[in-house]
């Protein structure tokens, strides 16, 4: 067992030293969120990290853990908040960007308590595809990632726990005036077009008042 000193300090090891701007993509199993990030960090320039690709590569690395969430996983079941939220800092860390996409993250209202306590980091907006459950069912059974969920009876599992926890989380930032839900029962394009609207509204433009300090020293100047 860890003591609790020591796990205060690797904790602290953990804290991000740096100004990032983060944007929380959430949808069901299926709703296009890996698709939609790839999109968006072409266009955008964000790094995309999907929590369940960090899970997947944990597993495969071999790592003390990988036996548990392997079969958390295989189960529709969530992995506990600390080695998600530890997985994540880490790859933030590691990246030299200053902008993130944390595609299927927060699932779930411990979730995004473990990422604030260890990051103080609040999301700029977040990403909602919204997605009747028929059309994700089709398109999961139908992707071939060769992942061992992606079968009936686990997705229908993914899914309880999508709205039994996910969804009181998309109702909350709702509340808040953060969400950003977007139709995603449409093609991949025309999803991107109205995701593309969204980015582009939040990307940093010239000052308009660098202009007009320019026409106030001109009409100083004329004076
Ligand atoms: N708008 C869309 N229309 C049809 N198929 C889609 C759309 N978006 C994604 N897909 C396909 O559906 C499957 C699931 O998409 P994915 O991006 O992996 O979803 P998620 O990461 O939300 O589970 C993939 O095979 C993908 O190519
Ligand atoms: N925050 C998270 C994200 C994913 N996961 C696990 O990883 C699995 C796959 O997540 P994913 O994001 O790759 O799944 P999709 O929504 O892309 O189909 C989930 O069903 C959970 O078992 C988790 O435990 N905690
Ligand atoms: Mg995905």
């Amino acid at each position: 067992m860890m003591g609790s000193s020591n796990k205060e300090a690797v904790d602290a090891s953990l804290q991000i030293h740096k100004q990032i701007k983060v944007v929380f993509v959430m949808g069901g199993p299926g709703s296009g969120k890996g698709t939609q990030c790839s999109k968006i960090v072409q266009e955008f320039g964000y790094t995309h990290l999907s929590a369940g690709d960090l899970l997947r590569d944990e597993v495969k690395s071999g790592s003390e853990n990988g036996a548990m969430i392997h079969d958390l996983m295989n189960e529709g079941k969530l992995v506990a908040s600390d080695v998600i939220v530890r997985l994540i800092v880490k790859a933030i860390q590691e990246t030299d960007n200053d902008k993130f996409l944390l595609d299927g993250f927060p699932r779930n209202e411990d979730n995004l308590k473990a990422f604030e306590n260890l990051t103080k980091i609040e999301p700029d907006f977040v990403l909602y595809l919204d997605c009747p459950e028929e059309e994700m069912i089709k398109r999961v059974l139908s992707r071939n990632q060769g992942r061992e969920d992606d079968n009936i009876e686990t997705i229908r599992k993914r899914f309880r726990v999508f709205e039994e926890s996910t969804l009181p989380l998309v109702d909350y930032y709702a509340s808040k005036g953060k969400l950003r839900r977007v139709d995603a029962a449409r093609s991949v394009e025309e999803v991107f077009e109205s995701v593309r609207a969204i980015f582009s509204s939040t990307e940093v433009r010239p000052r308009p008042d660098r202009h007009c300090n320019c026409f106030s020293f001109l009409r100083s100047f004329c004076r």
